[in-house]
């Protein structure tokens, strides 16, 4: 095989390796509202500096395993967890919106 060819077959493999990154972090992504529902009803803080500790934990252990930066794998996880939070805030917000009483000036008159 040409190198020519051979580099367009190494980056087709690559941008199937990327699709399936993003897919991933879409799915971990989509379920921050259930994360902050159940926190809700839990009466849990969205902060979970101990779930954190676990989750940046088990990123070391995983990098190791496939031979792989651990400090840029902790880089990637602090961006998806601080999106997380900002996703499950959002949904706390709408919680909050949909559990206040309707005060009697919101009930539009008959
Ligand atoms: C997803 C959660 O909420 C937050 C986000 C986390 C994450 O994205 O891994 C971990 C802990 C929490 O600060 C959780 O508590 O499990």
């Amino acid at each position: 095989m040409s190198s020519k060819k051979r580099l367009q077959t190494v980056r087709n493999s690559i941008n199937e390796i990327d699709e399936k990154i993003i897919e991933l972090m879409a799915k971990r992504t989509q379920l921050a509202p259930e994360i902050a529902t159940l926190k809700f009803s839990l009466d849990m803080d969205i902060m979970d500096s101990s779930r954190e500790k676990d989750v940046y934990a088990k990123t070391r252990e995983i990098s190791k395993k496939y031979d792989f930066d651990s400090e840029i794998a902790i880089e990637v996880m602090k961006i998806l967890i601080e999106q997380n939070k900002k996703l499950q805030l959002k949904q706390l917000e709408k919680l909050k919106l949909e559990s206040k009483p309707i005060s009697k000036s919101n009930l539009k008159s008959e």
